[in-house]
């Protein structure tokens, strides 16, 4: 199965919610889209689906072409979907659920054993859990053998133990009919581990359509950058391929800015270490407890900045103690003009 996405363009009356969109999938690739809530994401798949008219641009799915004046109907479409809800059929058990309309009941036979679902063929739906519902709900969708999936938020019903298992549950069974999937999340972890590609969207717009390792790595812009793990921003001098920071210089990309100048640069929680220090340079506002791990804010003594670091639980830092904190950062730190800032003027 081949998608294209042509500058695609659809919406809810004269509202206009998904603009030029364009994007390849194929083999059994698996996109996951993600962004802020109302971006379009599930407008991209009602589209797909043929739930909502393209208002303008194509999609090609294989031989067929959709476009405005050649809406093709839902059933001929050929996808497979599988919503938070489930939407199983209440009336039915899990083999009549998932054999629903279907003439090949070897591959009922064949999903019910890859998803682990023997002992339940004959349990009705209202006595299973969640996750055993999304199962089936997925069972469904891939013994019809779909041309292509669409996911809609499949585990934000679910408790936090169990999407973590049962994503990596869904994309081995994607893998294996191997069929392309463009999967909804709100969830930037389920993004980036399950995706061969994520997308990025605001307000509509792909921002970035990439790697999960390049979009988190090298964001195309500041707001794929602050959307994609815990960015914070620090002030520091471009000058060619360093920056001057008030903790030393660093190698650095210059995303959207000339070549030297006022910038910002972007830093995560794993670029820094904290540590006790005779010479601290800066304090701790607060820790919060992750596990592992333990999430810090601390302010920079000098320009009294803010950044995120990650530590390890054993240390225990209070708030209001001085630290030292160093980048550790071993690869180059993208560099974004400073927001609001004049001294840094667009890059012609
Ligand atoms: N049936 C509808 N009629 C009119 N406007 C709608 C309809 N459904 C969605 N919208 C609007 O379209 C925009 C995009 O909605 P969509 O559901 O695609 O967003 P989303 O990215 O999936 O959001 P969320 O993450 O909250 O599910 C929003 O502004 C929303 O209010």
């Amino acid at each position: 199965m081949k998608l294209e996405i042509d500058k695609l363009c659809a919406g809810y009356g004269k509202a206009t919610v998904v603009e030029n969109l364009n994007l390849k999938l194929e083999g059994n690739e698996i996109l996951m889209l993600v962004g802020p809530t109302g971006c379009g994401k599930s407008t991209i798949l009602r589209t797909l689906a043929g739930i909502l008219p393209v208002t303008s641009g194509e999609i090609r799915m294989n031989d067929l072409r959709i476009t405005k004046g050649n809406p093709v109907p839902p059933e001929k479409r050929h996808i497979g979907m599988v919503f938070q809800d489930f939407a199983l059929f209440p009336h039915l058990n899990v083999e009549k659920n998932i054999g629903f309309r279907l003439r090949d009941k070897s591959e009922v036979k064949h999903w019910i054993e890859v998803l682990g679902l023997e002992s339940h063929r004959r349990a009705m739906p209202q006595t299973l859990s969640g996750g055993q519902k999304q199962r089936v709900a997925l069972a469904r969708a891939l013994a019809h053998q779909p041309s292509l999936m669409l996911l809609d938020e499949p585990l934000s019903n679910l408790d936090a133990a169990l999407k973590d298992s049962l994503r990596w549950t869904i994309r081995d069974a994607l893998k294996e009919a191997g069929v392309p999937a463009v999967w909804v999340t709100h969830d930037q972890d389920e993004a980036m581990s399950i995706g061969d590609r994520v997308g990025i969207l605001n307000q509509g717009k792909l921002e970035q359509l990439d790697t999960p390792e390049n979009c988190f790595e090298h964001p195309s812009s500041r707001f794929v950058a602050e959307f994609l793990g815990d960015a914070s921003f620090l002030s520091a001098q471009l000058q060619e391929n360093r920056a001057d920071t008030p903790l030393g210089s660093v190698p650095v990309i210059a995303v959207d800015c000339p070549p030297s100048g006022d910038i910002q640069l972007l830093v995560r929680p794993d670029d820094f270490t904290l540590t006790e220090s005779a010479e601290p340079n800066a304090q701790l506002i607060w820790s919060r407890f992750e596990g592992g791990s333990r999430l810090c804010k601390v302010k920079l003594n000098e320009g009294g900045e803010e950044v995120k670091v990650r530590v390890s639980h054993e240390v225990q830092p209070a708030p209001g103690e001085a630290v030292r904190l160093d980048v550790i950062a071993s690869h180059p730190l993208m560099a974004f003009r400073r927001e609001g800032g004049h001294s840094c003027p667009p890059a012609s």
